[in-house]
């Protein structure tokens, strides 16, 4: 087992955000972490990152808990792509990816030809490396994602953590990101809004609900008509159409 929550609760502000919400993550599978806006998402990817400091239960990492272990040796194995990233220097692409490789230096020590190789493959594999010279600052949105998530991957993690990673690409990065993530040999636990992009890149969904866990599994489980409407308050037609079997289709109804 990679990743684990054990009944982990946060609160914040006298509200419980995070409320009792327990689930495993197995090496190298991807999770879907799904949920209406504020529903805990975010706040639950920073208690599995070792970000935040449950206030019940415990994350455990390989089994260890995650309070317990160095911080530095949570940064080389944890890799976390928030939702809104920003780098105050004036860097170049190329730079903030290489910020990726800061866990694994020695205090004296400049590049390797390990970090060379890493910084390299997180560039290509997003699509960058024709990108590698521009001010991160002057990119587009969609490309200053693209490359928060090759600098996470530059960090050569196992387990990934993605918040909303889609949320400003255009559809072709949508898919070739997803698809990446699932690719690569990574436990990965991905925050995200569109349903049919879950239904079609993850082994396993968990629906949050008011901070709690309101349906954990298989996209074709978890996915119905029925979930869709209590959570979301949206009417929607589910067919088993989707990109293979056990990966359904949503078409949403206007009500
Ligand atoms: N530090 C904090 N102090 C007080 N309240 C907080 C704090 N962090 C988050 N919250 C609240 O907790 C709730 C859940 O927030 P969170 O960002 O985890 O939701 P989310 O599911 O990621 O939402 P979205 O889909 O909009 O990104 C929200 O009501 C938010 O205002």
């Amino acid at each position: 087992m990679s990743l684990h929550a054990r009944e982990v609760s946060w609160s914040a502000g006298g509200a419980l955000i995070v409320d009792g919400v327990t689930l495993d993550v197995p090496a190298g599978a991807t999770l879907g972490l799904l949920g209406p806006n504020g529903s805990g998402k975010s706040s639950l990817l920073r208690l599995l990152a070792g970000l935040r400091r449950p206030s019940d239960g415990a994350v455990l990492l390989d089994g260890a808990e995650l309070g317990g272990l160095r911080r530095r040796e949570v940064a080389r194995r944890v890799a976390v792509v928030a939702q809104q990233a920003s780098t105050e220097v004036d860097l170049t692409v190329e730079q903030v990816v290489r910020l990726g490789r800061i866990p694994h230096r020695g205090s004296w020590s400049g590049d390797t030809a390990a970090d060379d190789r890493a910084v390299e493959r997180a560039l290509l594999d997003t699509d960058l490396a024709t990108l590698r010279d521009r001010r991160w600052h002057a990119l587009s949105g969609g490309e200053q994602q693209r490359v928060q998530i090759a600098r996470a991957l530059a960090q050569e993690p196992r387990e990934l953590l993605l918040d909303e990673p889609t949320n400003h690409l255009d559809v072709r990065h949508q898919l070739d990101l997803l698809a990446l993530v699932r690719r690569l040999p990574l436990t990965s636990v991905v925050a995200l809004h569109d349903l049919n992009l879950a239904a079609i890149f993850c082994d396993r969904l968990v629906v949050l609900a008011h901070g709690r866990v309101a349906a954990l599994g298989a996209p074709a489980d978890v996915l119905t008509p029925r979930l869709i409407a209590d959570v979301y308050e949206v009417d929607a037609e589910v067919t088993p159409d989707g990109a293979g079997p056990g990966r359904p289709s949503i078409r949403f109804l206007a009500r």
